[in-house]
């Protein structure tokens, strides 16, 4: 028996469950909510329906490490740090590299934090706490579980840019695709619930949170998803832009006075989104409470479009639907939210039951003879991590 230490690193949040392997029984789990804001908190469950919480304003990513591992220890969750005997890391960006879940070595650290320019709010904080952990931990193995691996093989015609063929093959530009291993996760239980293969289904998972995405999967393998070369492209998100037309970077360089690119990025990454065009906050939370300021409504407008138009050009592009998923903290928590999103949708002929909906369990939220199955399935990344990560353990 082994117990491995599973760490979800998210742009507001670090999520994380103990495991007992390979019986898959989760010791404990918990979640830093809202990091880096005001309120952050802290949560572990454990020992059946124990639970510890704590609100601490702007917690980072680095004492929230800290304090998991403190807390392990006090409430008697583990012993001592040596009953860990993995730590499993979601890395966003494994680029052309990283096809499957590895061992971290010195060598692999060095390769996972050159690829920054892949996620650059993800990657950096991602080495960070392998970083943190191989220094508490030494003695521990540390495994990279990478979220772009499930677009590895997307179709050609969706995994490349219009953009000059030559630069595509020289520089490696693709869309690599991210929140993959949350989409596998969804589209394997979502089937895995209606009891049918897979293979048989034309799904579209929606991963809506911080960072927000939507897959299409065919045939049982990812066809087409909304984050690209990096998870800047697609919907809108908590800080992120989603799409944008590129000629806005050297216009905006120009007009703020910023010196490079990279400056625009950031602004893109980290201004914008739910909090650039609401003015007062990324969580989505936030913005559902403050009724009476229309920026922030045209905010959750903005982001509810985006889905609906992503929903309707993958819908074209695969010939149907069978089963639509919302997943991520918002899919999974606002019901008003994916009411809009299903009446919005309903030319597509998804239909989503207002009960069903709004008692916001796992399974379906439409009824079992409509046209389009639509599914509520609250995502589980930590579990499939650790799948991958026991099974890279005899391969490296
Ligand atoms: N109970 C809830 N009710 C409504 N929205 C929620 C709830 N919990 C989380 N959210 C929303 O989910 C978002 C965070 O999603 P999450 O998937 O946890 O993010 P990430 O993993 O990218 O850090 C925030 O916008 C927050 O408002
Ligand atoms: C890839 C990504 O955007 O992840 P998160 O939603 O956890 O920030
Ligand atoms: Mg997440």
């Amino acid at each position: 028996m082994q117990k491995i230490l599973i760490l979800n690193a998210g742009s507001s949040s670090l999520k994380w469950q103990l495991f007992e392997m390979p019986s898959e029984t989760v010791i404990a789990k918990g979640a830093v909510d809202r990091l880096a804001m005001t309120d952050s908190i802290f949560t572990i469950k454990y020992a059946g329906n124990q639970k510890y919480t704590k609100t601490i304003d702007h917690l980072d990513h680095e004492d929230a490490a800290q304090l998991l591992l403190a807390k392990l220890q006090e409430l008697n969750i583990i012993t001592s740090l040596s009953d860990l005997s993995g730590v499993g890391h979601r890395v966003v960006a494994g680029g052309e590299v990283f096809k499957h879940a590895v061992k971290v070595t010195p060598e692999r650290l060095k390769q996972i934090d050159s690829m920054k320019a892949f996620a650059p709010l993800h990657n950096p904080m991602e080495v960070n706490y392998i970083k943190i952990m191989q220094h508490v931990l030494p003695q521990v193995a540390q495994y990279a579980v990478f979220d772009s691996q499930f677009f590895t093989d997307l179709p050609e015609e969706n995994a490349i840019y219009s953009i000059p063929y030559e630069d595509t093959q020289k520089f490696n530009i693709r869309r690599y695709g991210e929140h993959g291993i949350s989409h596998q996760y969804l589209a394997n239980r979502a089937a895995e619930l209606l009891g049918k293969p897979l293979a048989d289904l034309k799904m579209i998972t929606l991963h809506l949170g911080s960072g927000s995405s939507v897959a299409a999967e065919k045939s049982g393998k990812a066809y087409d998803t909304s984050m690209g070369f990096t998870p800047l492209t697609g919907l809108t998100m908590g800080t992120r832009a989603g799409d944008v037309d590129p000629a806005v970077v050297p216009y905006l360089m120009e007009k703020l006075h910023l010196d490079s690119a990279t400056d625009v990025i950031k602004r893109l990454n980290q201004q914008s989104g739910l909090l650039g065009i609401s003015g007062i906050s990324s969580d989505m939370r936030d913005l559902k409470a403050a009724t009476d300021n229309p920026r922030a409504q045209l905010a959750i407008e903005i982001f509810i479009n985006r889905v609906v138009k992503y929903v309707g050009s993958y819908f074209a592009e695969l010939g149907g639907l069978d089963v639509l998923v919302f997943a991520g903290g918002i899919g999974e928590h606002n019901a008003e939210l994916r009411a809009e999103i299903g009446k919005r949708l309903a030319a597509l002929g998804v239909t989503i039951d207002s009960k069903l909906n709004a008692a916001g369990k796992e399974g379906l939220l439409s009824m079992p003879e409509a046209k389009v199955q639509v599914m509520l399935v609250p995502t589980n990344e930590e579990l499939a991590m650790v799948r991958q990560v026991g099974a890279s353990l005899e391969s490296v």
